[in-house]
């Protein structure tokens, strides 16, 4: 069997977004989201194994801008588009794509792969190590009283179409990007996928609607839902489907959360992620009614560990000699010396003695300060070699933001 790794034409995009839905459990796709799929796909950065000139494995990558700690945006390959044919799996296409895949990225100078993974269990042996979570709750809101706030009567809500609003929602999360690790700047066309609301995954719930937030006329926060009616013997016990809530002050945050409290013949607010430092956990008297659930959500990779480690800000002072085990991609592998502060950071190779020992992995889940390297010291993922180097290093990763990723890709 003649089987080839290359990137995908133009005119076999349908082949390859087949074979891709099918390892999916080959649902019919929305034309309306096959259509945003194939507008957002960088096909210079897709590819895919043909068997006989059969598609039988895909991936790809968008060319996204990261926030990192300290607020800069940094190139990073978003890999996504993974599949193999359930024929074809476990004889190992994915590590070659994977092989593929990462020597482009370098080539491309991005220094860091991230993604989001339907297992988390797949990537790992690839480099990939767990950097963000996710948290996920559903709010009792007969039991909670709603948020308040002084100055929240003077903020103004209005309902509008999610399509008409999105310019306005977009200049919002435009501005909330660089405030957050784990962030992406909204690449072009993007903007029309968290208004996507097709009849048929919408589960029982109503149309998707959109609130603003508005003070002096100016648009300050967003909240996009959907209602779930539902009733039982002891009345209305709908559901407020909340897909994302943003807003650029305390105010506009809490008037946006009272507003979602409030609507009739519901009880509950589920949202599928928010970021662990939500402050609605400080707007409430009782967060255990918010029944909290974390996942990890973004999976960070150094592809290049010096131009990485370089590239964001240090919450403390921190000067360290790294040694770095990365057997995946072996041009990380050795002595790297970090020297770094909030101002900025160096890191380049060294042969001065090791002080700390880590794979690529745990430095792709330390990057974004969401886990700490202490942590993974005391799972054994981590040793200090030099006394004190352990401390130092877990304050200086560390971020005073939880990092978060508010979409998949
Ligand atoms: C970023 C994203 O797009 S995430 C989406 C990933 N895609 C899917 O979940 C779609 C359904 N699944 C698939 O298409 C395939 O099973 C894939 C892509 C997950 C794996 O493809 P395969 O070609 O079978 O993987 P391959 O044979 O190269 O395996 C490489 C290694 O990963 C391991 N592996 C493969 N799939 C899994 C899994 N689901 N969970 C844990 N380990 C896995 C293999 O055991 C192998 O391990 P080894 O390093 O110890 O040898």
């Amino acid at each position: 069997m003649a089987s080839e790794l290359r990137t995908l034409r133009d005119t076999e995009w349908d082949n390859w977004s087949n074979a891709l839905n099918r390892a999916f459990g080959g649902l019919p796709l929305p034309e309306e989201n096959r259509a945003l799929q194939r507008a957002v796909t960088e096909p210079e950065r897709s590819f895919g194994i043909w068997d006989d000139g059969d598609c039988v494995a895909t991936a790809g990558a968008f060319s996204f801008g990261l926030t990192v700690p300290g607020g800069a945006e940094v190139p990073a390959a978003g890999v996504t588009a993974v599949s193999v044919r359930s024929t074809h799996r476990r004889r190992g296409l994915l590590r070659s794509m994977m092989r593929h895949q990462l020597a482009d990225v370098r080539e491309r100078g991005e220094p860091l792969a991230v993604l989001t993974s339907s297992e988390p269990a797949i990537y790992g042996r690839f480099g990939y190590g767990p950097a963000a979570q996710d948290m996920r709750l559903a709010v009792d809101t007969v039991r909670l009283p709603a948020p308040e706030l002084p100055g929240v009567d003077g903020v103004r809500l209005r309902l509008v179409d999610p399509v008409v609003a999105v310019a306005d929602c977009e200049r919002v999360y435009a501005r909330l990007v660089p405030t957050r690790p784990g962030m992406l700047a909204r690449r072009p066309g993007w903007e029309r996928l968290p208004v996507r609301d097709d009849p048929n995954g919408r589960d029982g719930a109503g149309v998707l609607q959109c609130v603003v937030a508005e003070v002096d006329g100016e648009v300050r926060g967003y909240a996009r839902f959907a209602v779930q009616p539902s009733h039982d013997h002891t009345g209305p016990t709908g559901k407020v489907l909340l897909r994302d809530v943003e807003a650029l002050d305390p105010v506009g945050y809490a008037a946006l959360w009272r507003f979602l409290f409030g609507i009739d013949l519901t009880t509950s607010v589920s949202v599928r992620t928010r970021p662990v430092d939500d402050a609605l956990l400080h707007l409430v008297p009782d967060m255990r009614r918010c029944d909290i659930r974390l996942d990890e959500s973004l999976f960070v990779r150094p592809v290049e560990v010096g131009a990485a480690l370089a590239a964001r800000a240090y919450r403390t002072p921190v000067e360290v000699v790294l040694e770095v085990s990365d057997p995946f991609c072996p041009w990380n592998e050795g002595r790297w010396r970090l020297s770094g502060d909030a101002a900025g950071a160096a890191c380049a190779r060294t042969t001065a003695p090791a002080e700390l020992a880590l794979s690529v992995r745990e430095l792709g889940s330390a990057y974004l300060g969401g886990f700490s390297l202490r942590a993974l010291a005391a799972a054994g993922r981590v040793r200090e070699l030099r006394p004190g180097a352990l401390a130092e290093a877990a304050r200086a990763f560390g971020s005073e933001v939880a990092p978060w990723l508010p979409h998949g890709f």
